[in-house]
């Protein structure tokens, strides 16, 4: 068993190595957690759509944030490439893959996963936490692990070279670890959509449940026909996401996003002074890139899982 967990743990490493700092770091994360833990049934109690909403106003700024760091370094590929990182009996992993599969075991260890805020890109590693188990005070248990990981793992390298230099400067762990910063923000707040899509529920649940009732019915209906079971398929969970649609909201989140990646993004200059005076102001992050960003993937990922949690939500 020990043996089964150091492997899950490293797949390189066949003796677990617990020095006297890492109980330390241990025992301290367990404890940071049991308190964490205590948070979140707290806020349980003071769950609504505005409570949900002020979180995601928080984790733009971990987005942007993390964006601005990982356009330290350029675009660096053989982070990317299997063909670089000699992963034994892992091979077709490239090092970002290596890095977020390891990254995650430990995290998962120190009861990162443990918070139903938090899904990990690599569920299947089997690492057993440290910490007692959670029960979401807040999410419906048949919904509750929905989520759009993968999705997002793609979304994330198709968007890359905008916000990238082209170019390589061989540092490709720093590069793993700044992309994983990334994807773990651009994680919590796109499946942050289960905890919208509860907070709308409680709102109306009347009007939620009949939209998510009208699917569940035609599959029974002595109409049902493939074609038209499909076609109406499409139009209810339609009608879930003009339910659940608030476009003066999604406007307000990219002008918030624009300006976050303005003012994060800006070089700072004592008394004013700047090297290119004339010049435009350059940020290190292009703030047209990060609302593009949002309005063509993080806000419809978001919209996606709220509709995927609401169609199990009487389950
Ligand atoms: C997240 C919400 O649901 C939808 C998604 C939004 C987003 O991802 O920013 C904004 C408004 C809604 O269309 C919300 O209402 O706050």
């Amino acid at each position: 068993m020990g043996r089964e967990r150091a492997e899950a743990l490293s797949p390189y490493q066949s003796k677990p190595m617990v020095s006297r700092p890492l109980f330390y770091t241990f025992s301290f994360l367990s404890f940071s957690c049991l308190c964490s833990c205590k948070q979140l049934q707290e806020m349980a109690s003071q769950f609504n759509l505005e409570s949900v909403r002020e979180f995601l106003t928080r984790e733009e700024d971990s987005i942007v944030f993390s964006l601005i760091e990982r356009a330290k370094y350029p675009s660096n590929l053989p982070a990317y490439d299997p063909s670089y990182s000699t992963g034994g009996a892992l091979r077709n992993y490239s090092l970002l893959d290596l890095f977020a599969r390891e990254t995650e075991a430990v995290q998962a260890r120190a009861g990162r996963y443990r918070n139903p805020e938090e899904i990990p890109f690599f569920p299947k590693v089997l690492v057993l936490p440290l910490v007692p188990a959670v029960h979401s005070q807040v999410l419906h248990p048949a919904s509750a692990s929905v989520n759009a990981s993968n999705a997002i793992w793609k979304m994330y390298f198709n968007r890359l070279p905008q916000f990238t230099a082209k170019g390589d400067d061989g540092r490709y762990a720093l590069t793993a670890a700044a992309d994983l910063v990334c994807l773990q923000a651009l994680s919590r707040r796109i499946n942050y959509g289960r905890f919208v899509a509860e907070a709308k529920f409680r709102d109306a649940p009347k009007d939620y449940t009949s939209a998510i009732r009208a699917e569940v019915d035609l599959s029974d209906s002595p109409f049902f026909s493939f074609p038209s079971y499909f076609l109406m398929f499409l139009q209810d969970r339609d009608a879930l996401m003009r339910l659940l649609t608030s476009a003066a909201q999604e406007e307000t989140v990219k002008s918030r996003v624009k300006k976050k990646a303005k003012v994060f993004g800006q070089d700072v200059t004592v008394n004013n002074i700047s090297k290119n005076e004339s010049s435009r102001p350059k940020y290190k992050v292009d703030p047209d890139v990060v609302v593009h960003l949002y309005g063509d993937w993080v806000i419809p990922l978001t919209k996606l899982v709220e509709v995927e949690y609401l169609l199990h939500r009487l389950d």
